[in-house]
């Protein structure tokens, strides 16, 4: 029986859990310092076992996942390098940042145990148990950052183990990661912060802000509603990377005041072409990008009705939508449904019950 333990069984680590609970031969055990989270992994069936105590959790462990915020990763490694392990256990993390864990093993005796730092690059906005699928991670990177030292069979064994989540496995270098994910996932989590608390601030004194804020505010700023704590340690530990970057964001924002100043009509166009050409060049949504969701657009005509036709008709097929939202509707023009699923499956059957009568579009 392979066991593999996870402390704090949260959104990635209950998506973890939820790849691995049944797989053949396998054991989870579930770990947290609060009886009343234990009880909840148990109810919600995500773990085989829970348990508020290190010790038991760590016995005979095969497999060891911290999925603790990064401000906690280095207290939970030293922890466990003063346990017994058994030997050939693999310790890896899931923070989203991967210098500091790196230095903090590379300095630890581990005995017997390794530690491979790793990232899964998928995620959402919320947070919690609650929150977990089993296919968060399908088609989405999974970063590992291995030390030279890590012989390359233990490598192996935890990319293995990791086939479960359907991630693609890479390895890179933990500064290289930092620089990297900074840029496309730590810096935009300040914008979208930034851009919602500059309207915030508006709309304080006219909430039309709020009421007229669609689809463009929405998209960009969903990120904005991502947890605090694990934000906050997220962006302090990559501090150095982030206060360079938003130097080059001030020259960007620096940049577009000067066309607006000038009026300069071409070198508007210009940015926006540029932006295009690399924005419709990011891989395809299944081939690595993240969603927390599945979205379809639906173009409807605007009279009365039509919303309750096409939730009766998902409903009476057993497709399960997550969310609905009308994204345009006045009298003259066609509004747009953007209806959200969070199964892949019920997407795809949606679409195909929906172009029958509709413009569907994803
Ligand atoms: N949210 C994302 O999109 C995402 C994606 C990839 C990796 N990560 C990383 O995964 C880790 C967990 O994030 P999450 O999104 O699952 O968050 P989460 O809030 O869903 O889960 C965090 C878990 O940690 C527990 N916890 C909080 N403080 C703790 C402490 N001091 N000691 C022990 N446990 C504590 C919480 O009870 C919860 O179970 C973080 O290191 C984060 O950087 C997050
Ligand atoms: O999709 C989201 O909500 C995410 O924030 C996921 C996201 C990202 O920025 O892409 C966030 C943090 C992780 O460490 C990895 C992925």
């Amino acid at each position: 029986m392979t066991k593999i333990t996870i402390f704090a069984v949260g959104l990635i680590g209950g998506s973890l859990a939820m790849c691995f609970k049944g797989k053949p031969g396998i054991k989870v055990v579930g770990h947290s310092n609060n009886p009343s989270s234990v009880e909840k992994y148990l109810k919600r069936e995500v773990v085989d076992e829970a348990t508020t105590s290190m010790e038991e959790a760590v016995r005979d462990a095969d497999y060891i996942f911290l999925c603790v915020p990064v401000g906690n990763l280095e207290e939970y490694l030293l922890k466990l390098s003063k346990l017994p392990l058994k030997p050939g256990c693999i310790i890896t993390d899931v923070g989203s940042t991967k210098a500091s864990i790196a230095r903090c093993a590379a300095q630890l005796q581990l005995k017997d145990a390794y530690f491979i730092g790793g990232h899964p690059m998928a995620g959402k906005e919320k947070s919690g148990v609650e929150a977990a699928t089993s296919r968060l991670f399908e088609n989405a990177f999974y970063v590992l950052t291995p030390e030279s030292r890590t012989p390359q069979e233990v490598y192996d064994r935890l990319a293995e183990l990791l086939k479960w989540t359907k991630a693609h496995i890479v390895k890179v270098d933990p500064a290289r990661h930092d620089e990297i994910v900074g840029a496309i996932s730590h810096l935009p989590h300040i914008i979208a912060v930034a851009l919602v608390n500059q309207i915030a601030g508006y709309n304080e004194s006219n909430s039309l802000y709020k009421d007229l804020a669609a689809g463009g505010f929405r998209d960009i700023t969903r990120i904005a509603s991502s947890d605090p704590i694990i934000w906050r340690d997220i962006l302090l530990d990559n501090k150095s990377v982030l206060l360079q970057l938003l130097k080059d964001w001030n020259a960007e924002i620096a940049s577009f005041i000067r066309l607006l100043e000038k009026g300069d009509g071409p070198g508007i166009e210009q940015e926006f072409l540029r932006a295009n050409q690399f924005r419709n060049g990011l891989p395809e949504r299944r081939k690595g990008v993240i969603h927390s969701f599945y979205d379809v657009y639906v173009d409807v005509p605007d009279h009365p009705g039509v919303i309750g036709q096409i939730t009766t008709l998902l409903g009476s097929h057993r497709i399960n939508l997550s969310n609905i939202q009308i994204i345009e509707s006045r009298e003259d023009v066609p509004g747009v449904l953007r209806l959200s699923f969070s199964e892949e499956s019920h997407m795809d059957k949606a679409l195909e019950l929906l172009k029958k009568d509709y413009a569907v579009h994803v």
